[in-house]
């Protein structure tokens, strides 16, 4: 069959050429620069294995910025989140539907990937479909894949599927690349899947950071509680942090609740997670208490450890945060090429530093040793992600806090 897949970002051109392994594809996508590129051979963004697919796939995988005929279509276009509102920007969406209701024909498939909010399917999709054409079958299948691991989640992980019956045999076939099994339920339910999914997520990290902020009033350590309470069969408790980033589980809550005022502890979650980067600031305080004007060295601006996404990276508000309070700010980062603040090699960034904090929890920063931060003015850590080896910087005279850890107070 053709496969028209519509937006080639980084859920779409990996799921377009899984989908080139048994179809002929055609990739669509509005920013020329990208499908140039495409065309030219090469790679718009990098995830592990990528490249040897895009080379395995090179004679059924064509990009084009014209939307193109096919006998079934997907759609994987941006859905974010309108900040002034806090509600879903659909505009994608819906250009990219209106797109495909131009050429779509009778008893063909269209299948709406991007993360949309519950009833987005049943009220602004299908009524745009079934203008255009009669008999169109139509699937909501939420994309779960995590960056980094793209190609192995989307070939191994379970996929929820939801559809009105319709096209059933159709969208085994689009997805038979993938080992996972399909769960096939209706549209609304499968959107509601996707942000329960994330939501659950977001609050599981809000309650392991409340307890890191409990647990430093109260004197112990965070980090130890939950590795033994992790112990019991039942509990499974995440890591506290810095705060939640990321494009999806920062958005996702807020497309779940809506404009829902019943909606109590989601809000919440969101909340204690976005005030995270403030606490840590609060522990960078405590460090250069005793420093005029102090220098800090911000080690990571990607939203997670390993990757060099900064969407949503809680790095930003931190560092807002201490440059209103006047801190001399330099960041480091060996998985970053550029974000909005310069970014420095990690000695420029220690040197003359007062306080050295860690936001990202990259493997690079885990072996860091005390003759790292010989550089230093004043020798004080902040390590928000309970990476380091603080017993051995503690040694060399280095003063360590650690998020969550109340025991050094
Ligand atoms: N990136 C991720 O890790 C995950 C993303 N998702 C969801 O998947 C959806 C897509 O996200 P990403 O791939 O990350 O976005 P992205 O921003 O990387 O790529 C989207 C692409 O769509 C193109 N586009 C926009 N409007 C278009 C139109 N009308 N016609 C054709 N192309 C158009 C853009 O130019 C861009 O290349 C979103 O709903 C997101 O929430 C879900 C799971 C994971
Ligand atoms: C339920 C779930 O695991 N969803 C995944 C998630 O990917 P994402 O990379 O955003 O998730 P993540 O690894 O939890 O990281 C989110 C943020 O939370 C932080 N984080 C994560 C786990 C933890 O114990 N503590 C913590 O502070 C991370 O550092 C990061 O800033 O969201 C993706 C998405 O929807 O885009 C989705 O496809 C992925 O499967």
């Amino acid at each position: 069959m053709t496969v028209a897949v519509v937006g080639l970002g980084h859920i779409g051109l990996p799921t377009a050429l899984l989908l080139a392994q048994r179809h002929e594809v055609v990739g669509v996508d509005v920013d020329e620069t990208r499908v140039a590129t495409l065309e030219a051979g090469e790679l718009p963004l990098e995830e592990p294995g990528l490249d040897a697919l895009h080379a395995e796939v090179e004679d059924s995988f064509t990009a084009t910025t014209a939307m193109e005929p096919a006998d079934a279509y997907v759609i994987t276009v941006p859905t974010p989140l309108d900040q002034r509102e806090n509600v879903a920007d659909l505009g994608f969406v819906r250009a990219a539907v209106e797109s495909v209701a131009d050429v779509v024909s009778s008893g063909e498939l269209v299948v709406l990937e991007s993360t949309v909010p519950p009833g987005t399917s049943e009220r602004l999709v299908q009524p745009i479909l079934a203008d255009a054409v009669d008999d169109v079958a139509y699937a909501h299948c939420p994309e779960r894949a995590i960056p980094e691991r793209t190609l192995e989640e989307m070939t191994s992980n379970d996929r929820v599927v939801g559809t009105d019956g319709a096209a059933t045999e159709t969208i085994r076939d689009l997805y038979a690349f993938t080992d996972g099994e399909l769960h096939l339920t209706d549209p609304t339910t499968a959107e509601f899947v996707k942000l329960a999914e994330n939501t659950s997520r977001d609050v599981g990290i809000a309650l392991a950071n409340e307890f890191a902020t409990l647990a430093e009033g109260i004197g112990v350590d965070a980090h130890e509680a939950i590795d033994i309470a992790n112990e019991h069969p039942r509990v499974d408790i995440l890591n506290p942090g810095p705060g939640v980033g990321g494009h999806c589980i920062t958005t996702d809550p807020w497309f779940l609740t809506g404009a829902d005022a019943q909606a109590r502890l989601v809000p919440l979650a969101r909340d204690i997670n976005d005030g995270m980067p403030d606490h840590v600031l609060g522990l960078v305080r405590e460090q250069v208490a005793h420093v005029r004007r102090p220098r800090v060295a911000v080690l990571g601006v990607a939203y997670k450890g390993n990757v060099s996404d900064t969407r949503e990276t809680p790095a930003g508000r931190f560092i807002r945060r201490a440059e209103n309070d006047g801190y001399d700010v330099r960041v480091h980062d060996p998985h970053v090429d550029s974000y909005d603040e310069p970014l420095v090699d990690r000695e420029t960034a220690l040197d003359g530093a007062d306080c050295a904090v860690v936001i990202t929890d990259h493997d690079a920063f885990r072996d860091l040793s005390p003759a790292d931060f010989d550089g230093m003015r004043t020798r004080t850590i902040v390590d928000s992600r309970n990476l380091l080896a603080h017993d051995t910087l503690r040694e060399a005279g280095i003063s360590v806090s650690v998020l969550g850890d109340g025991t050094q107070g």
